[in-house]
């Protein structure tokens, strides 16, 4: 199991231990690869996707505070190839695949009120797994289509949220890239259509730094476009330049 020895945050936090959901890459971002037209034959819609998780997932594994990250996530495929990464996989429960990396997996039965839908019942299952090791520790779900993440943005939100349960929401303000737990409190995922509000609603706290590499997940072909000008990780980067090298 991949774990960070020692702990680097700022003086008496808590070390964060993230949970970052990932759908079968060629069946997710659907609204990326409308926008997008077809690039197959240049590259895959999924390889695209895969490649939005690894620079967010490098960005993660780099981020000060953050003490472990798990992949959870539905296609072996996919998962395979996160393993270069510091980050554990395992199986979502909801594809028929589960223990992967010397973990077991678990089904993502639910006492949430929040709503049911693959990507919270991916993060429940997350939850218990990283509970089981550490009960009194902060769990945070962090999307994986943020591929201009910079490791320090996520460290200052880890550090503006000082034990709250709280979110960061994208930078439309309607959907929610990052939520963190309280220390041995419970996630309570409300991901899904308007999110920011939900997890609002539910008391958790909005934080307000800029954070734009944070707030800058990847829906659409704008929202490509938007990374693009933030900066993009070195993976992404390189499936979109085979574009312009081709064209
Ligand atoms: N493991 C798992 N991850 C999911 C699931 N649904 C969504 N995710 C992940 O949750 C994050 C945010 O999901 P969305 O932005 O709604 O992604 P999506 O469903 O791929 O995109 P659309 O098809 O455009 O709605 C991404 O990291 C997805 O890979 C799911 O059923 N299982
Ligand atoms: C599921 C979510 O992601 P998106 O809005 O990017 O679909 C969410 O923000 O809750």
């Amino acid at each position: 199991m991949t774990c960070r020895d020692v702990f680097s945050g700022k003086d008496g936090e808590v070390a964060v231990d993230l949970i970052v959901p990932l759908k079968r890459p060629s069946l997710g971002k659907s609204r990326l690869r409308e926008t997008l037209g077809h690039p197959e034959g240049r590259y895959s819609h999924a390889e695209l996707v895969l490649a939005l998780a690894f620079d967010t997932l490098r960005a993660a594994t780099a981020a000060p505070g953050v003490r472990r990250v798990l992949v959870v996530g539905s296609d072996p495929v996919a998962l395979a190839a996160l393993r270069e990464l510091d980050v554990d996989v395992v199986g979502d429960g909801i594809s028929g695949i589960s223990g992967i990396s010397g973990m077991s997996g678990m089904s993502g039965g639910s006492n949430d009120e929040g709503p049911e839908n693959g990507l919270n019942t991916a993060l429940r299952v997350g939850e218990r797994l990283l509970r089981a090791d550490d009960p009194g520790g902060v769990v945070g779900a962090l999307q994986a289509d943020l591929p201009a993440l910079r490791p320090g943005e996520l460290a200052e939100a880890l550090h503006e949220a000082r034990g709250r349960r709280a979110f960061v929401a994208d930078r439309h303000g309607t959907g929610t890239t990052l939520l963190l737990s309280s220390p041995g409190e419970p996630l309570r995922p409300r991901f899904g259509p308007g999110s920011a509000h939900a997890h609002t609603l539910s008391g958790a706290h909005p934080l307000a730094a800029g954070l734009p590499s944070l707030r800058g997940d990847v829906d659409t072909s704008g929202d490509l476009d938007h990374a693009r000008l933030l900066g993009l990780g070195d993976r992404t980067r390189a499936v979109l330049d085979r574009v312009c090298l081709l064209s």
